[in-house]
């Protein structure tokens, strides 16, 4: 019942009498089988056979219900869907074994025994199927270790692409020496690649056939296929893919600029034809207001901005702390749900009165307020984005025995970023929100953009108002646009999507 890698007396691999049952059924049945240190070894058989949970027992991602694994050394996978990270470039793909273990082979060294070495700086997105095989590959082929185990990586490549991999890869075993297990599908893959062929059926280990390494030299001396080849190229697979270009003609920039002179224009026209400045001041008479007030305006908006940005950090604090474990243990989101409910049900406004009686009108109320207001997105956005990451990456990391922390600093946050990134830009229009109604509440001990727009009212300078408006929609452009900077930086990848 055990899975091990302590070295196999006899072989790298060694399996007795495993048995695996899944959805209450025996998916393998006593399966025994050992590979020798070196050798190539095919495994074949009909669709749901159990050779993917076979070489999944033997990587340790599935223990047995019965019986023994043993393995020399804990096995590099190659996943039929490669798992490349979308957000990591080729270079930083074939890395992370590394970075994980500490151990193994450079990724330049890696990528050159794949032929890869020249297209280190792309992104996944922007290969060719051909090319992912090959990252993945060398990604494997970084990992520390003896064995590896290769889950139909060619089944999603066209015929001659696929060929000229099988030479490759046959290359690279002679090369490398490693312990190899490829799962496929095709009989001829195969006979040409592997010392000896499993078949599987049924869950049950039919035959096991050895190629006497026939199959090595007789599969390409066909004059037909030579001629075909001639006529067909050697199955070029290193075609990178053209980006999506994302011109912005230079009208389109014009665009919102007109937008904003006509709405000025007819703002102009009304409030002129209006005449009554306490109700509508004209685009000039609030200029005029800006010119005029702005040392208070200026050190308004610097209160305003200063009490937005402390509660945003909070909230972004306390959403993040709260939404990963909540992501990681149901029970805690459940435990915890009467709570985030009651708190989002709570009109933060209705709270701000209480906490001037517990803390007073400074500016660490503002911030409380302004931290209940925005921290709630983020807690969603964190919840989210980290349940959302594929649960197939999770196997890739289990793959390279990663720990928690590891798992958390190179798949969930990158991962769940583009959601995360989303929720920071909801949390921090929130924040300014919340920031305001602090100042509604506090008034002249809170001297913001809010204390001026309720100050001016009383008033009747409705063109100060709208000074401080304006104000405060700026900021919050400015806002916009630093998250939209940093979702481009961050996700510089999406656009070779
Ligand atoms: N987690 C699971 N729970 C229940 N059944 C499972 C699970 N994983 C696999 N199976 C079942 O086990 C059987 C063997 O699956 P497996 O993927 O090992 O077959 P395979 O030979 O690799 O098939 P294919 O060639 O189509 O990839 C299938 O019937 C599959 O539905």
């Amino acid at each position: 019942m055990t899975t091990t890698d302590v070295p196999a007396a006899g072989g790298a691999i060694e399996l007795r009498d495993v048995t695996i049952r899944l959805g209450g059924r025996d998916i393998l049945t006593g399966v025994d089988l050992t590979v020798r240190p070196g050798e190539f070894l095919a495994l074949i058989g009909p669709s749901g056979g159990g050779k993917s949970t076979l070489l999944r027992a033997i990587g340790n991602l599935l223990r047995p219900d019965r019986g023994d694994v043993k393995v020399s050394s804990p096995p590099a996978f190659v996943f039929q869907d490669y798992r490349l990270l979308p957000w990591r470039t080729v270079r930083e793909n074939v890395r992370l074994p590394t970075q994980v273990s500490g151990r193994g082979l450079p990724p330049e060294e890696a990528l050159k025994l794949v032929g890869m070495q020249n297209f280190g700086g792309y992104y996944p997105a922007q290969l060719s199927g051909g090319m992912r095989a090959r990252v993945a590959l060398a990604r494997a082929l970084a990992q520390p270790t003896d064995v590896l185990l290769l889950d139909e990586p060619f089944a999603a490549l066209d015929a001659l692409v696929r060929e000229r991999f099988n030479a490759e890869l046959k290359h690279l075993h002679d090369k490398t020496g490693r312990t190899t297990i490829l799962v496929t599908h095709s009989i001829r893959e195969a006979v040409y690649l592997a010392d000896r062929v499993v078949v599987l059926k049924g869950g049950k280990l039919l035959t096991v056939l050895d190629t006497n390494g026939e199959g090595r030299l007789s599969a390409y001396t066909d004059g037909l296929e030579a001629e075909l080849r001639a006529l067909l190229g050697a199955g070029d697979s290193t075609q990178i893919r053209e980006t999506r270009g994302r011109r912005v003609e230079g009208w389109s920039v014009l665009l919102p600029i007109a937008a904003i002179v006509l709405g000025l224009l007819l703002w102009h026209l009304y409030a002129a034809k209006l005449a009554q400045p306490f109700l509508l001041p004209t685009p000039g008479a609030v200029w005029n207001a800006l010119v005029t007030n702005w040392p208070d305006l200026w050190s308004a908006l610097l209160v305003t901005a200063g009490t937005a940005l402390l509660g945003l950090l909070g909230g972004l604090g306390i959403g993040l702390a709260l939404g990963y474990p909540i992501a990681k243990l149901p029970w805690l989101e459940r435990f915890l749900s009467p709570l985030l409910v009651t708190s989002q049900s709570t009109p933060t406004v209705v709270l701000a009165p209480l906490l001037v009686t517990w803390l007073g009108f400074g500016t660490l109320p503002g911030v409380v307020v302004t931290v209940l207001t925005c921290f709630y997105p983020v807690l969603v956005a964190a919840l989210v984005g980290v349940r959302s990451v594929d649960r197939t990456f999770h196997e890739l990391f289990d793959s390279l025995g990663a720990s928690t922390w590891q798992r958390l600093k190179w798949l969930e946050f990158p991962g769940a970023l583009p959601t995360l990134l989303g929720g920071l830009r909801l949390a921090a229009s929130l924040s300014l929100i919340g920031a305001i109604v602090w100042e509604f509440v506090a008034g002249s001990n809170h001297k913001g953009l809010g204390f001026i727009v309720t100050q001016a009212r009383t008033f009747y300078n409705l063109a100060l108002v709208f000074a401080a408006i304006l104000l405060l929609i700026l900021l919050g452009v400015f806002v916009y646009g630093a998250v939209t900077m940093l979702e481009r930086r961050a996700l510089r990848h999406r656009e070779q999507e």
